[in-house]
């Protein structure tokens, strides 16, 4: 793959189409690109919108020049039904904010979770976008959204360079046997049929954030990641390579998320429905995504929403230590209040068996724990219960540090006990600021001075 450079500097637009968030970041580029990868692109504006799987969404714009660490202002939109109608709103909004000019975007990142044998970034040509929507039946809550916002910007932003950035390259590095299902390998080859893994972008700017943190060379650094949000998925990172990660051959795997089931033993679903391989036509998408009933059932009505009725992590803790409150005071608490401790305590498990594996498969070496993801960087609760039943590796957590996070400044917030012996950090992840940053280093991007 080869662009066009198209200029020495320009604006970069960061796309980051979530299974049920729209985030977008605009950035710019200095012409003079210093050696640091840190300071080669300053935010202009970010705006999300959120719930698009469960309107109505919440939409919230912000310009980086009226204070970054402020809360946006959210507003409920009606209209936003997918990821397409969601770019729609913001560029609407983009159009009467009159300090910045459209025509000035040079390239437009898109974050696209699957790339199958894709591993560097690839502008969008008709072979690629093809190639990224035969994917989609992947990656169903994913690549779709993806490829309908990279529509729209062809349509309405022309002369800016769509650029696909993929969730799975950061995992190229897992050894094949790690990657590898124990099936028939002449079928698994055919069909392309191993681990890819998931939130490589968010992996990788948390290697180069926390590694710089601690002073490390990314090369040298090893850590066990949790990025938990509505997907939510963990990586063992062995001296600066993905080890191991607990999604596969598509997100649905591993951890549970707010509509997705996690690991189960795959002969469930044929218990579960007689209907399971029949195509289910996902009329949600403006993009149309091929999945059978059995897919939609794992990713779209099971995790969080199928136990407690809810997407949200906050309001399932919230919930249950309101439930738990009134136990504790005696009161009789009913099997259905019991179903919030129940969602928390199923995620707890599962993560905590995650990371008992990965600190066997690292040799016990991991400069730190890494808490990422709107429910990481956002659970004083959840971080709590994960350190707290793994005391026995040495973990603490520094109680008070730890309900301070949101307080604290920075992309790398300390919340561990025992600094010297065994680090626990939150990383406020950016996947958007990792592809830009990915942009604007790239030379093959840009005119030289
Ligand atoms: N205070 C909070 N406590 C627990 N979970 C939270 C809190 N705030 C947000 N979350 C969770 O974070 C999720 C969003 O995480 P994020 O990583 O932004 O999601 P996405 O996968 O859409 O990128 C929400 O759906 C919610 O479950
Ligand atoms: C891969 C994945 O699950 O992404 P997200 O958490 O953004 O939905
Ligand atoms: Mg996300």
């Amino acid at each position: 793959m080869s662009a066009e450079p198209a200029a020495k500097h320009g604006l970069i637009l960061a796309v980051n189409a979530g299974s049920s968030s729209l985030k977008i970041s605009l950035f710019k580029k200095d012409g003079a690109s210093p050696e640091s990868p840190h300071d080669i692109v300053d935010l202009l504006l970010t705006s999300t919108i959120t719930n698009i799987s469960q309107p109505p969404a919440s939409f919230s714009f912000s310009l980086a020049s009226h204070g970054q660490g402020r809360e946006a202002k959210k507003e409920p939109v009606k209209e936003i039904k997918d990821h397409a109608s969601a770019f729609q709103h913001f560029l609407n909004y983009l159009k009467r904010e009159a300090s910045i000019d459209r025509s000035e975007i040079v390239h437009i990142c898109h974050r696209v979770v699957h790339g199958g044998d894709y591993f560097e970034p690839v502008i969008i040509t008709d072979e690629s976008y093809h190639y990224i929507e035969r994917l989609s039946d992947l990656a169903p809550l994913h690549n779709g959204g993806a490829l309908s916002v990279m529509k729209a910007c062809i349509a309405e932003l022309p002369n800016a360079n769509s650029i696909a950035y993929f969730d799975t390259s950061f995992h190229r590095t897992m050894p094949q046997h790690i990657a590898m299902y124990a099936i028939r390998q002449d079928v698994a080859k055919k069909r392309g049929l191993k681990k890819y893994g998931f939130h490589g972008l968010s992996y990788a700017y948390i290697l180069r954030a926390v590694s710089s943190f601690l002073e490390k060379e990314p090369s040298q650094t090893s850590l066990i990641v949790m990025h938990l949000g509505s997907g939510a998925s963990m990586c063992a990172i062995k001296n600066g390579k993905s080890l191991d990660t607990t999604m596969g051959l598509t997100p649905v795997s591993g951890l549970p998320g707010a509509t997705r089931s996690g690991a189960i033993d795959p002969s469930l679903i044929f218990h579960y429905t007689n209907r399971a391989g029949r195509i289910s036509h996902d009329r949600s998408m403006a993009v149309d995504v091929h999945v059978t009933q059995a897919e939609e059932i794992l990713n779209k009505r099971s995790g969080w929403a199928a136990l407690t009725g809810t997407t949200d992590f906050g309001t399932i803790v919230k919930e249950m230590k309101a439930v738990e409150a009134r136990r504790a005071a005696g009161e009789e608490v009913n099997e259905e209040e019991g179903k919030w401790k129940i969602a928390f305590d199923l995620f707890l498990d599962r993560i905590v068996g995650y990371l008992g594996a990965y600190y066997v498969k690292l040799g016990g070496e991991v400069d730190a724990l890494v808490f990422a993801g709107g429910i990481g960087e956002k659970s004083v609760e959840l971080r709590e219960a994960v350190v707290e039943s793994v005391r026995c590796l040495g973990f603490a957590l520094d109680e008070k540090a730890n309900q301070e996070v949101d307080s604290r400044d920075g992309a790398v917030v300390d919340v561990g006990k025992l600094k010297e012996l065994r680090r626990v950090l939150v990383c406020r992840t950016d996947e958007q600021l990792e592809m830009a940053k990915e942009c604007a280093m790239n030379p093959q991007f840009w005119q030289q001075e």
